[in-house]
């Protein structure tokens, strides 16, 4: 076991994650890394600060990844091993998966150019294609938009409705006239849990430009409000989409992070944003054993 583990801070469009390189799985068995050291580790105040956890790992260490990869394991060399800042688990994360990539990349586990053409990473919602875009950033091919209903979200005292949308984790988009920078996002919304019993990521979206153009605010499952939220931009441009009557285009998604951009046609979705490393270094000893 490493005496004082690697870390890296980093963030996409300001959803922002601690990053742990693990690529044999000796550093960070699931054991060490359980819900309260996720927790301690994304406390802003006691611990290094963060809206979720990234372990980069190589699927052959993760006990989970036959049955969430099934005929894709052998293709995924890496596996996206993400927390919520409480310490739950999550399917997918489009900002994550962007900064997993570009941290493989930086820590010299892959080569940027090879990149180029994209790479399977395993993540618990299954296989993602990432890759790194020629113009700098990086892309990410999240799969279609399913949408499985409609419900509503109570919020700041207002009860807005929207979509059902999984991008591999649960999302209620809503489009609404209230000017959702003016929103309270600070309490948990209330929804229906019958429609989301694993829980919700809630995105409030004013329209712009019809089915173009978008500004989205999101209260996370696991973590609260966030400055942005990868799929939750990816259910909000197909929520658009939808509302302007298409089943194809490309949404630009402004977050109080940064602007992504949602790129929608019948077969898939693919994201499209920054990836930024802020500061490397290692945990101490006297935080560990605390
Ligand atoms: N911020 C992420 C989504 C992280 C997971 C989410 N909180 C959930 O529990 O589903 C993103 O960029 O997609």
């Amino acid at each position: 076991m490493t005496a004082s583990p690697r870390v890296l801070i980093g963030h996409g469009t300001e959803n922002d994650f601690v990053v742990l390189p693990d690529p044999d799985g000796t550093v960070w068995p699931e054991a060490r890394l359980d819900a309260a050291l996720v927790r301690r580790l994304c406390d802003r105040r006691a611990g290094l600060g963060g809206d979720g956890v990234l372990r980069l790992v190589r699927t052959a260490h993760v006990p989970d990844a036959p049955a969430v990869l099934g005929a894709d394991l052998a293709a995924c060399e890496w596996f996206m091993d993400h927390r919520n800042a409480d310490g739950s688990f999550a399917e997918m994360c489009g900002n994550g998966i962007r900064l997993f990539l570009h941290a493989l990349i930086s820590e010299g586990l892959l080569d940027r150019a090879a990149c180029i053409e994209g790479l399977l990473v395993g993540t618990r919602g299954g296989p993602r294609r990432v890759g790194a875009a020629e113009g700098g950033g990086y892309w990410v091919d999240m799969g279609p938009a399913r949408e499985f209903g409609r419900g509503s979200a109570d919020l700041d005292g207002h009860t807005f409705p929207g979509l059902a949308i999984s991008m591999g984790n649960p999302h209620l988009a809503a489009l609404t006239d209230v000017d959702v920078d003016g929103l309270d996002l600070t309490r948990e919304p209330a929804f229906d849990a019958a429609l989301f019993p694993e829980g919700v990521n809630v995105e409030l979206i004013n329209e712009l430009e019809p089915g173009t153009h978008i500004r989205m605010r999101v209260h996370e499952r696991g973590v609260g409000e966030t400055r942005s939220c990868g799929t939750g931009a990816c259910a909000a441009a197909y929520a658009a989409l939808t509302h302007a009557g298409r089943t194809e285009g490309t949404v630009v998604v402004d977050v109080p992070g940064g602007r992504l951009s949602v790129q929608i046609d019948p077969r898939t979705t693919v994201l499209t944003g920054p990836a930024v490393l802020v500061a490397a270094g290692s945990l101490s000893q006297e935080w560990l054993g605390a």
